[in-house]
């Protein structure tokens, strides 16, 4: 828990940043709360596996955050999906970095100015593995949607509907991992 207290201070600086790619420079308490309310951290154990190949470590997906800070140790096997290649890349363990995942609830505040990484880990045969993902969601009671700064920003038409983070989450829970399509539960 001590890690998940000390880390407040990058989340926090980190939803600075974001925000600032979007032109929103003003963070009051119901903002950092809407986007960041609620966190979560999952420790993953992966158990080195007999038959990698005929195994699935974490199916494709989008995580359900507003973004996600992965740590993960140095055996290697997550996976991002660069879509303009059509193709995998995997990001190499480098001792001492974390990893910065873009979640669907900030492609959603984003108006799809931000796009959440689709990502998967594949089994690996030669050694355990662990990863200590933290997710930085908004609340389950908050209702999210495009922010009405990005929408005056851009001029853009809103291109998701106000959903209720619970039932985004909920959605997302209820059906096998399929890539990018959670969001689709959001589209106007
Ligand atoms: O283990 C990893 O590197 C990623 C795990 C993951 O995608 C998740 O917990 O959502
Ligand atoms: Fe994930």
């Amino acid at each position: 828990m001590e890690y998940m207290t000390q880390s407040e201070k990058v989340t926090n600086q980190l939803l600075r940043v974001l925000m600032k790619g979007l032109n929103v420079t003003e963070i009051d308490g119901d903002k950092e709360k809407l986007l960041s309310g609620s966190r979560r951290v999952n420790l993953n154990y992966y158990p080195k596996c007999p038959s990698p190949e005929l195994t699935v470590g974490v199916g494709r997906h989008s995580d359900v955050s507003t973004f996600t800070v992965l740590l993960q140790d140095d055996i290697g096997g997550l996976y991002v999906r660069v879509e303009a290649k059509d193709s995998w890349v995997h990001v190499p363990p480098v001792k001492g970095s974390l990893v910065i995942n873009i979640g669907d609830a900030l492609q959603i505040f984003s108006n799809g100015r931000y796009r959440s990484i689709e990502h998967r880990v594949a089994a690996n045969g030669v050694s355990d593995r662990i990863s200590v993902p933290i997710f930085v969601n908004p609340r389950p009671t908050d209702i999210i949607s495009p922010l009405p700064e990005v929408l005056a920003t851009t001029g853009d038409e809103p291109i998701y509907k106000p959903v209720l983070y619970s039932d985004y989450v909920k959605h997302f829970f209820r059906k096998a991992h399929d890539g990018k399509l959670t969001i689709d539960f959001a589209k106007k």
